[in-house]
């Protein structure tokens, strides 16, 4: 092993030990069930169960009959159900979520789960059951992460099991930080042919550090390109998991999965909480229903709560009266009751109207002990990293567009929105996103749930100015960045965000991808061998390069292999400027970046060039130039043509000379004027669609 990938065991080891150090974490039993025998703080299994896995010896898989078996269970009826939750003490609840790198199976795994239980039937032909919105069946990817309620029967006593699926990209990492907070322990799924990535290694950092009990499962063990041992010894290298209790499945095929379930019993805690306290209640997600009002995902860490109890956000003091209580199983199903322990939802009658209300991390308690019950930690509330302008493909649009704007807004809490206007594309919105990705998956969601398109700016990073004064301010967008001729401006002190980008590579691309990061203005934090030809990168890099496709980048010097993750990293001091494309010396307002100085000159040429191939000629000249304050970076010039479109026409074909006209008419509404130049919208559209 190289000296890199030695420094790296003993620094995972040092960290695993401070890790350890920070204790249980409160609202699960530091220990597992009771049948539990060791004290690792890993996914663990009593001896009777565990399946020890040996290189030199094949293991034994439940078999496919097995599995049916299992997957045959019936489904109960609501009375039935309420009974069989009823009965069920808290020490048989299990509340676990499925973490790992994008498409590494976790929703896969989560129907064969709901399947194994009896939840969904087995011949249920809708797949990727916990996959609820469009954009993520047509994209393949989880977005929102998705509850649901199961019962199963082991060893002859019913166990109530709560599941999260995850979203695996890193733009919707929120959502897994918040299941967490529901959640004793956690399924660290890895794909058997492609091994440990940038968002396993992540997830198991932050699963970590909340101290969750992981059980660690190979998926996918039916492709040809399987390396179970590789994956092992992955997993032993970089997180000191025992290879001996890795559950292998593949979550396609069924085979293994049953074995997975008592792995949940044995290796994840039961939740703590008692019934009889007065109710403590954590918000852990929110969704705005039309008929409902805002319908809360909570999970209950003391007492009950049932329709009609009075309760009150410790975080807003507003007051409500519950209307229905219920579970996911894997829809919405009414409960009578919910106890301390279980996770589900809550809406108030008459419903809770504002989104703005639903405040997540919050907690909620009965009226009248608000004095006695200690509020819940909280989340950290996501920052937004992306920021877009936002306009509607034709104006007389704008009203339906931001009525359908709005609603994806509440249900999307991580989108910031404020109104905006540019000269060249009128009345909009900037919209805050957490993400390239979830920036491009809100524009399918707008398209696909509300049937609109629009016209979207670059992506752009904020920026920090601290003035000679000492004052400071974030500017989100570029064209209200002040000019270079402000004199506050030349004397202040300009910053940019900066991410901890993670980097899996294997060793062969290792080569082309420290060049690219380099090129990006990164700085090489760490560089760890964690297989024989594994290699994980650290590197600062600034958000701005980020969001310019890095990743897009990244697959292409590696032909796909390399993975991405990251963090926020602080804001660092930065010599930026603002670029600007003037049209006949008049600024186009929705085209301006402020940019590293080392960028003007290829991103000033790009812009000229390409804005050019937009915009007809005129009856004068126009000149498109590219300028930082006064100083122009680069400049095209379009000569002047006068366009006749009946010129080619023969002066008796009246019909389609009029149709002609008319069509120029109706062309004419959406043109813009920069100045004396009329620009049709098409090409800023074009211009701005890469
Ligand atoms: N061969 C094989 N394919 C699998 C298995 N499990 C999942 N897949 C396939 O892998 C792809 C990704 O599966 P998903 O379940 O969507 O993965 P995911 O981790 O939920 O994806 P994200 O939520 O986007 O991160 C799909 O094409 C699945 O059919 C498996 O055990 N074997």
């Amino acid at each position: 092993m190289s000296l890199a990938g030695r420094a790296g065991r003993a620094w995972t080891r040092e960290w695993l030990r401070c890790a350890k150090s920070i204790g249980s974490r409160g609202g699960h039993s530091s220990s597992s069930s009771s049948s539990s025998s060791s004290n690792s703080s890993f996914g663990l299994y009593s001896n009777k169960t565990r399946t020890t896995y040996n290189s030199t010896t094949t293991r034994r898989l439940p078999t496919l009959r097995h599995w049916r078996t299992y997957a045959s269970q019936a489904k109960p009826t609501p009375a039935q159900l309420e009974a069989r939750i009823a009965a069920i003490p808290i020490e048989r609840y299990r509340n676990f979520c499925i973490v790992a790198h994008i498409d590494h199976g976790k929703s896969t795994l989560s129907d064969r789960l709901l399947e194994l239980t009896g939840t969904i039937s087995a011949s249920d032909a809708n797949k990727q059951i916990l996959d609820k919105l469009d954009v993520e069946r047509e994209r393949g990817i989880t977005v929102k992460a998705q509850t649901c309620t199961m019962i199963y029967n082991h060893k002859g006593a019913d166990y109530l099991l709560h599941l999260v699926d995850t979203p695996g990209h890193v733009d919707f990492r929120a959502e897994v930080t918040r299941s967490y907070a529901s959640c004793g322990g956690a399924l660290l799924l890895i794909d058997a042919s492609q091994g440990i990535q940038a968002q396993t290694v992540s997830n198991f950092h932050l699963a970590f550090a909340q101290d969750l009990a992981l059980v660690p499962v190979i998926n996918k063990i039916d492709m040809p390109s399987a390396d179970i041992p590789r994956v092992l010894d992955q997993m032993e290298t970089s997180f000191e998991l025992d290879p001996k209790k890795a559950v292998l499945v593949s979550a396609k095929t069924g085979k293994g999965v049953a074995a997975l379930l008592p792995a949940v019993v044995e290796g994840i805690p039961h939740p703590v909480g008692d019934e009889r306290k007065p109710l403590k209640m954590l918000l852990v997600d929110s969704w705005y229903d039309t008929f409902k009002g805002v319908v809360l995902l909570v999970r209950l860490f003391d007492g009950t709560i049932r329709a009609g109890d009075n309760v009150v956000s410790l975080g807003t003091g507003m007051k409500y009266t519950v209307g229905q209580v219920g579970i996911q199983y894997p829809h919405a199903t009414p409960q009578t009751v919910l106890r301390a322990g279980q996770v589900g939802y809550v809406y108030f009658n008459p419903g809770m109207k504002r989104i703005q209300d639903a405040k997540l991390g919050d907690t909620f308690t009965t009226v009248g002990n608000e004095d006695t019950v200690e509020p819940c930690p909280g989340f950290e509330e996501p920052k937004p990293m992306v920021f877009v302008a936002a306009f509607p493909t034709d104006q007389s649009d704008y009203t339906r567009l931001a009525d359908s704007i709005n609603q994806l807004v509440l249900n999307d809490r991580s989108v910031t929105l404020q109104k905006d206007f540019s000269e060249a594309l009128g009345s909009g919105w900037r919209l805050g996103f957490l993400g390239s990705l979830h920036c491009s998956v809100f524009q399918d969601r707008l398209r696909q749930e509300h049937g609109r398109s629009i016209i979207i700016t670059e992506p752009t990073v904020p920026t920090k100015i601290v003035y000679a004064d000492e004052t400071e301010e974030i500017v989100q967008n570029p064209a209200l960045f002040p000019d270079a001729s402000d004199h506050r401006i030349r004397a202040a002190t300009l910053y940019e965000p900066y991410v901890k980008a993670t980097i899996t590579v294997p060793e062969e691309y290792l080569g082309r991808v420290i060049e690219l990061c380099e090129g990006n203005r990164g700085e090489q934090k760490s560089l760890e061998f964690f297989h024989t030809d594994q290699v994980i990168l650290v590197y600062d890099i600034p958000a701005s390069q980020l969001v310019d496709d890095l990743f897009g980048k990244l697959k292409g010097v590696s032909k796909g292999y390399a993975t991405l993750d990251y963090e926020d990293a602080g804001w660092r001091q930065s010599k930026l400027v603002k670029l600007q494309l003037l049209v006949n010396r008049q600024p186009v307002d929705a085209i301006c970046r402020v940019v590293h100085a080392t960028q003007v000159d290829r991103l000033g040429r790009q812009w000229v060039t390409k804005f050019k191939e937009h915009v007809d000629r005129q009856m004068f000249e126009v000149v498109i130039q590219a300028v930082v304050g006064n100083k122009v970076i680069a400049r095209e010039t379009i000569k002047p043509f006068r366009k006749d479109v009946l010129a080619k026409l023969h002066a008796s074909d009246i019909t389609r000379r009029r149709k002609l006209l008319e069509k120029q008419k109706e062309g004419r509404k959406r043109l813009r004027a920069v100045g004396n130049v009329v620009i049709d919208q098409s090409a800023f559209q074009s211009f701005l669609s890469k």
